[in-house]
């Protein structure tokens, strides 16, 4: 049997449909407004998988991880379906499950309890032999002296406490990680011995979700690639098609990104990200894109090309 037929044949461990989140915005008081930051996003994971987001700077990948660990702020309103093993996850679902069944590694290190030493966050309250056991190993592994148990959040570098965040992520024993810039700070051995981890923890049965700004190591060690743009999927496909070039991927705004690749010739992409409150009808890369026509100002959806999900009408 293929590969993409037992893939299909899993259920997903996670699957978010059509998430949109939006948050009540106060224009100098009086003024009230929405602003919709993520739309009609749909992403799977199957057991066995990392899928990495990429996707530049505000484009909604924190968000999506919040909308998924039911860490959004008060003031969100989110909108779509969020399922766990084929059931849909309510917010008191989602609280029941974070830290056992579903582990974040938050992208910022201020998630750390201050007041608790190391030892006793990572490990949990009631240790049993074995998390001891593992967190001795999972510390070694990612260069971690015995001695951080004993110390507290604000005596860790900044690198020292991402990788305690990949630690506590892993010894909760979750199904899925969602792991949100686990490697900003590491140096590349450290980082790639992190992704290793990530790696083996998808081999061993996990879903795992990689949010990362460093798309090269994502292409290497994800099995499937999404790419945020604007708070949106523009398009979703094996790490295979990204490592092999532009040609093999669907969306203009993917092959710009392969091509600003200092491997690929660093070639920028013109334009800016649209802000939230002024996003253009229709295809929202369409005020960048060189393919543009009339009909990219129509609502596009996620179509299958070439064994991918793409959002545009002129992918072939
Ligand atoms: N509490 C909030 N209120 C209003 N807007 C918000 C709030 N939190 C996030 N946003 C907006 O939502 C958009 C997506 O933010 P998000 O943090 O998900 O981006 P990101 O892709 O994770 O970016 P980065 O790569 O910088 O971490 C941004 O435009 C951001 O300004
Ligand atoms: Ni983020």
């Amino acid at each position: 049997m293929s590969k993409r037929r037992i893939r299909k044949m899993k259920e997903a461990i996670l699957l978010v449909k059509d998430l949109s989140v939006s948050f009540h915005m106060y224009d100098g008081g009086l003024e009230q407004y929405d602003l919709k930051v993520i739309s009609n996003l749909t992403l799977d994971v199957r057991p066995g998988e990392i899928v990495a987001i990429a996707g530049s700077s505000g484009s909604g990948k924190s968000l999506f991880a919040h909308a998924v660990m039911g860490l959004l702020p008060e003031n969100a309103v989110m909108t779509g379906k969020v399922f766990y093993k084929g059931k849909v996850l309510s917010q008191k679902d989602k609280e029941a499950l974070r830290g056992t069944e579903m582990a974040l590694v938050p992208q910022s290190v201020s998630y750390l309890d201050p007041l608790m030493t190391i030892g006793a966050q990572v490990r949990g309250t009631k240790p049993n032999r074995q998390i001891i056991k593992a967190q001795k190993e999972i510390f070694k592994r990612l260069h971690l002296k015995e001695e951080t148990e004993k110390l507290y959040p604000f005596q860790l570098s900044g690198g020292m406490a991402r990788r305690v965040l990949v630690a506590t992520a892993v010894l909760s024993g979750a199904q899925l990680i969602i792991a949100d810039e686990p490697t900003p700070g590491l140096d590349l051995e450290m980082a790639l011995e992190a992704l290793q981890v990530f790696r083996e923890l998808a081999d061993a049965g996990k879903a795992v979700v990689l949010i990362t700004h460093d798309i090269d190591l994502a292409f290497h060690i994800a099995d499937r690639i999404s790419v945020f743009y604007a708070g949106t999927t523009v398009e979703t496909a094996k790490a295979a098609d990204f490592l092999k070039g532009k040609e093999t991927l669907r969306h203009p705004y993917s092959k710009a990104l392969w091509e600003a690749l200092p491997q690929n010739g660093f070639k920028p992409i013109p334009g800016f990200q649209p802000y939230a409150k002024y996003l253009p009808k229709g295809c929202l890369f369409s005020p960048r894109c060189p393919l543009k026509t009339k009909e990219c100002e129509n609502e596009i959806p996620m179509t299958e090309v070439r064994g991918g999900y793409v959002r545009c009408i002129h992918a072939d």
